[in-house]
């Protein structure tokens, strides 16, 4: 353990100095620094083969960078994310180190942590699961009866679900052809059923995932999976149509996976970083060993910006500064990522655990309160759905919601110009959020329509858009295996910027445990008769339950 000292970045001149700043800055509108700078855009984007942030539309000033790069250097950012790249346990209440990074590390590389070199396990092991999903996609690995695999099923939750989930359905121009790949996350057993009444259990082969592999969820799942399966089939089968994916070898066997048919990863590896481990064996199996060497480089390759890039150009910095910003000096409780692709869909429901677990907390990597807000609440949903469900909020409503746009430039479906239409709604969007429209605007506009002077006066009003919405915009060339790795790489880094800031440890959850906790003891008690001790409103749902539930007999 580091020794114990306390978090004081709220106590710090740089701190303050930001608070004024904002206070003798908020009056400033986004539209009229646009009119004043010309070269606005040319000065605050960033971009980095094949990818562009524009961060231009945001309520900053070049003071406002300074100042925040002076927090972050206040904050002793370069030291941490040395700390973290060389593997010191900055985990501290884990007492683990962090190194999702050395995942992305070349076989050439070495990094030892406690006398092992790293970059050679984890080689040894992307080595063992490129061949298993070869021999699976080339019809090398059979199921019990002979007949090659066509179906693979996920089971996970959680890090071992969001991310490869993601990715996978990002990644659908790269699947192969005859193999589908099926994620079950959720203890609803309408989950499991609904995608087990698709599949043949002679052509099906499930990947029981967590990292853990003590999560309840992901244990029924696989328990009720192995017995979908043993009805068809016998015990030895299993070995054909179960693999495993943990840092757990002895619960992996006790379940009854072979442990030749286990594909490790390490305690440095957090659950929402684990993609790039053998997590990412749907991934693998559905786009590749190629395909995902290159999804690894893409993270490099923002890993090596991230690591050297100077904080003024660093994209994940640039977005964790800007972040905190809104969050800590606006008092913004919300970020909305909006991708412009349906294969990002799940990128907000990815970057939401990846941020709130991380970032979600109240105290400092010392148990220190935190004196000042940390995570916003992280939402979204790809474009152009989002305009037609919520950003009638953003618009014209009363809250300051900070968001990202992520707009690929080409589509792998060229479907008549539909391309060219979804990315000039997003940049709509961001140009609509950051300009608003004026009274002068506004009343040009009734003006055409013949309307009384009383129905201008109710109109006006409701025609005005406030504007002065920050955005950031994500140009991406091609969503493509590489481009998708650096995308996931930049919001992995920018999380742990903000956290840095912030004083707080992104890399435990323990927040996560307490429901745990009381579920499972709630569990017995929905079905038996045993007096109940919890509050009122807990004490009348679980009665209400056992009046209702039918399987009770
Ligand atoms: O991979 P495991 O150990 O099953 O855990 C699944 C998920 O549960 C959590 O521990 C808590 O929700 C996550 O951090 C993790 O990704």
């Amino acid at each position: 353990m580091a020794a114990i000292r306390y978090n004081d970045i709220n106590t710090t001149p740089v701190w303050a100095k930001l608070h004024q700043h904002q206070r003798a800055t908020r009056h400033l509108h986004m539209r009229d620094l646009f009119a004043q700078e010309p070269d606005r855009f040319d000065r605050m984007n960033v971009q980095l083969d094949g990818l562009l942030l524009d961060y231009s539309k945001n309520r900053l000033t070049e003071r406002t960078l300074e100042l925040l790069i002076e927090l972050a250097e206040t904050a002793d950012l370069a030291g941490w994310m040395q700390r973290m790249k060389g593997g010191e346990r900055i985990n501290v209440s884990e007492d683990r180190a962090v190194l999702h990074t050395a995942l992305r590390l070349p076989r050439s590389a070495s990094l030892e942590v406690d006398g092992v070199d790293v970059v050679r396990q984890v080689h040894e092991v992307l080595e063992r699961a490129y061949a298993f999903a070869d021999a699976v996609r080339d019809g090398r690995w059979l199921g019990y009866t002979g007949q090659r695999i066509t179906d693979v099923v996920n089971l996970g939750i959680g890090g071992s679900d969001l991310g490869p989930l993601m990715v996978h359905e990002a990644l659908a121009p790269y699947w192969h052809p005859a193999l589908r790949v099926h994620f079950v996350s959720n203890v609803d057993g309408a989950h499991i059923a609904r995608t087990l009444q698709q599949l043949d259990p002679a052509t099906t082969l499930f990947i029981v995932a967590s990292k853990s592999f003590t999560t309840p969820e992901t244990r029924l799942n696989a328990e009720a999976a192995r017995s979908w399966f043993l009805q068809y089939a016998g015990v030895a089968d299993i070995a054909k149509h179960f693999v495993a994916v943990s840092t757990n070898r002895e619960a992996v066997t006790t379940f009854g996976i072979d442990p030749a048919n286990m594909f490790p990863f390490w305690d440095w590896v957090g659950g929402r970083y684990s993609t790039w481990s053998a997590i990412g064996l749907p991934v693998m199996l559905a786009i590749g060993p190629k395909c995902f060497a290159e999804f690894l480089d893409g993270g490099r390759a923002m890993d090596e910006h991230f690591f050297s890039a100077p904080f003024s150009v660093n994209m994940p910095v640039l977005m964790a500064l800007i972040g905190v910003w809104y969050n800590t000096f606006y008092g913004a409780h919300t970020h909305a990522i909006m991708p412009y692709d349906h294969g990002l869909r799940r990128l907000p429901a990815h970057i939401q655990q990846l941020d709130m677990e991380s970032n979600g907390k109240q105290v400092g990597r010392f148990g220190e309160k935190l004196d000042f807000d940390t995570g916003p609440v992280i939402w979204g949903e790809e474009g152009v759905n989002s305009q037609h469900a919520f950003f009638q909020l953003l618009h014209q409503g009363t809250r300051l919601v900070p968001s990202d746009f992520i707009v690929p430039m080409n589509s792998h479906y060229p479907v008549d110009h539909q391309h060219a239409v979804l990315v000039a709604n997003g940049f709509a969007q961001t140009e609509a959020l950051m300009r608003g429209k004026n009274e002068a605007e506004a009343l040009a506009e009734l003006a055409t329509l013949n309307l009384s002077g009383e129905q201008i006066d109710m109109l006006l009003p409701q025609k005005l858009f406030p504007g002065n919405q920050p955005s950031n915009t994500l140009a991406v060339d091609k969503l493509t295996p590489r481009s998708l790795g650096k995308l996931l790489a930049l919001y992995e880094h920018k999380v742990f910027v903000q956290g840095v800031i912030w004083g707080i440890n992104s890399f435990d959850q323990w927040g996560v445990e307490y429901g745990k906790q009381l579920a499972a003891k709630i569990l017995p008690q929905l079905t038996n008769e045993q007096a109940l001790s919890h509050d009122a409103s807990t004490n009348g749902l679980i009665a209400h339950f056992r009046s209702c539930y039918e399987q009770l007999g």
